[in-house]
Formats: C-alpha cells, structure tokens, sequence
C-alpha cells in the first residue's frame, strides 16, 4: 500500500502527473464507426453553449498573419503586427515559419495514422493512473458532465528525456522520428516568438526564454469525428491554454476552431501551411493582462473528421506566473498574484475544462 502511494507522488512530482484521473469515457471515433447517427444524450450541450449558427460573428475579419521570417529580423513594423494580435485577438497565424511542408503533411499523415490503429490498440496508451499522457479525454471529472465529441492523445513531446514512451504509440511506423523532428522545429519557432515577445513587453530579449530553462513542449493530438448533429454538441469546450504559447497544426480546408472575440465566436478559417498561435494563461499574466489568454472551443461538422495537433510551450514548473516589473509600472498595478507554474496547472487540470481560471489569481481588490 505504502509503496503504491510513494510511486504515485513520485509520478506527480515527476511532471506532468498533475491532478486527478479523468473518468474513462467512451472512444468517440468508435461510437461513430460503428453508428453514425445516434447523438448520446451525454454529448448534447446545454442550449446556451450550443454552437448556434446564428450566435456566430458575422465578422468577415480574420485573425492577424504575421510573417514570421521578419521576425527573426527583428523587423519594428512586424513586431508591432504582433503587439495588436497579442493584445486585440489574443490568436494570430504565422507564415513563413520556416518548418518544412513535406515534414508538417509527414506529422499530419502520423497523426492520422495513430487515429487508425484499432481500438485495442490504442487502449494500451491509455491515460494512466493519476496521469494525463497517453489516449483518452482529459478534464472528465464527473459521470453527469457534458462531454466533448473528440478523442485524444496527450504527450511530453519536448524535450526528447522528458518523454515517457509507455504512453507513445511506436507501433506506427515513423511516429517517433517524425515527433522529434517535428517538436524541435516547433521549439525553433516557440523560442523565436517569445524572444519578440520579450522585446514587446521591454525586456531582454531571452527574459522570457529564463522561464523556461527547459523548453518543455506537450503535444496533443486532437480527433474530432463527424457528427450527424454538430449543432448539438462541442469537439473542444470554450477553454483558455494554460501555458505560455500553444502553437497548432490544423486542417488546412476544415474550419473548426473558434476564439471569443468582442463578445462574440470567430471562426479561424485555415490559411494552408500556416500555424495559429496564440496566447496561454501564463503569458497573460507575465503581461499584467496586457496580451490575452483567449477562451477558444472546436466544432464539428456532419461531413468528415477533422484533426489538429497543438503543441503547448510550458514554462518551468518553478517559474513564477505574475506580472514581471516592466509591465507593472506603465500598465497600473499588478493585476495577478504570483503562483508558480506548477501550483497552477494544478488548479487548472483538476476541474471540467471550461472558460479561463486567470481570474481567481488576481491580487486583492483587482
Ligand atoms: O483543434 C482545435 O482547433 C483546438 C484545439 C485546442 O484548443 C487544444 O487542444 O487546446
Ligand atoms: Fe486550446
């Protein structure tokens, strides 16, 4: 007894142990495979969070493109693009990012390979004990909860000693070549955008890259099948990314994201071989609420499965996630308590994955 308890702190302490196990829940591909028609009652949203057509922005407006390649210039005129995106939209596309089409199409056609193995194979990578890495649904925490019509895959991509191969599914040819090849091209990217963002918010530039002394990337592999009634149910539940960026591959032709802007839901229409980045919570905070976490959910739609693969910049476990002092002064009082990362992630992982947390760390009387 005494020994299962000691492993099972130690696995907590390890990293990405956090919070409780997620209730196993159906896989939402296979109910599809084997009945395509039928919405089980679980998956039907309550009426104000279903995603209404007619409660979308007709905004025909789209998320700002930033040109990545002049950011690596350090061009003035494409850091202050990214200094609105950050503030205005919390989400912008970048181009010109430099990784490789042929190895981006190679990550998406893997990805869709893991998705195909048979049921039983993926059930060996479940979710474990007081674990989140592996297949399943994560942020389940209750048997009467709404749940959300896509199936998942969760792993530490980045840095490759950071991974815990019992959850990978190396049964798929390539899989792991293409992820390490894959995560440091992303980390690549990661590094370069926080430098900017360093810049932006008056600091060293590597003043941010010090809170992640290990650039430490999760994947996480989204599957979001057909649905005979999108309109009833959610692929991905309104959330905001909890870490410092989220950097996503999606479907070049499907529109499925959506982020809350100005009240509103805005759908992401793909730019092909571009990637939507956009702000986490950490982020947020470091910048006294000037560049923002935005809550963003998936849909799905009646005629083919969509994927997409997000890959979230964590920072240290260490780090502190309050308002650094060159954005306290000119932007009024700090708006956030410090927490460390890790204290953070706890409370983040450990309810239903539903709008932002951000609020409950602000300081007294903000
Ligand atoms: O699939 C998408 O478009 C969104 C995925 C997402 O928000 C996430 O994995 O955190
Ligand atoms: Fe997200």
């Amino acid at each position: 007894m005494e020994v299962n308890c000691e492993k099972s702190r130690q696995k907590e302490d390890d990293g990405l142990g956090w919070g409780k196990k997620s209730i196993p829940v159906p896989s939402v591909q296979e109910m599809v495979r084997k009945d395509h028609q039928t919405v089980p009652e679980r998956y039907i949203q309550e009426y104000e969070n279903r995603p209404l057509t007619d409660a979308l922005s007709s905004t025909s407006c789209q998320i700002p493109v930033i040109d990545f390649s002049l950011l690596t210039k350090r061009d003035e005129t494409e850091q202050k693009k990214l200094d609105s995106a950050c503030k205005e939209w919390g989400f912008f596309q970048i181009i010109n990012h430099g990784v490789g089409e042929e190895l981006i199409e190679r990550m998406k056609d893997r990805e869709a390979a893991v998705f195909d193995l048979p049921l039983e194979v993926k059930k060996k990578y479940a979710m474990g004990e007081n674990d989140l890495q592996g297949y399943g649904q994560a942020f389940v925490v209750s048997e009467e909860q709404k749940l959300d019509w896509a199936d998942l895959f969760f792993l530490m991509a980045y840095p490759p000693q950071y991974r815990n191969f019992n959850n990978w599914p190396l049964i798929v040819p390539s899989f792991k070549e293409t992820v390490d090849e894959y995560s440091a091209e992303i980390c690549r990217v990661s590094e370069e955008i926080l430098a900017n963002l360093s810049m932006l918010m008056r600091m060293k530039e590597d003043s941010l890259k010090e809170l992640h002394k290990v650039m430490r990337i999760a994947m996480r592999m989204n599957y979001y099948p057909f649905c005979s009634k999108p309109e009833l149910v959610l692929g991905i539940s309104p959330h905001s990314d909890g870490g410092s960026i989220t950097i996503l591959l999606q479907d070049d032709y499907i529109t499925g994201l959506q982020i809350r802007h100005q009240g509103q839901w805005v759908p992401v229409k793909p730019l092909p071989g571009a990637f939507v980045v956009n702000i986490g919570d950490a982020l947020q905070m470091w910048s006294n609420g000037v560049y923002k976490s935005v809550e963003h959910r998936a849909i799905t739609n009646a005629r083919k499965a969509r994927m997409s693969v997000a890959m979230f910049v964590m920072p240290d476990d260490d780090a502190e996630m309050g308002p650094v002092d060159t954005m306290v002064c000119d932007n009024g009082p700090a708006l956030y308590q410090r927490v460390k990362y890790n204290d953070y992630m706890r409370s983040y992982l450990d309810r239903k994955l539903e709008g932002k947390i951000t609020d409950s760390f602000k300081s007294q009387g903000q």
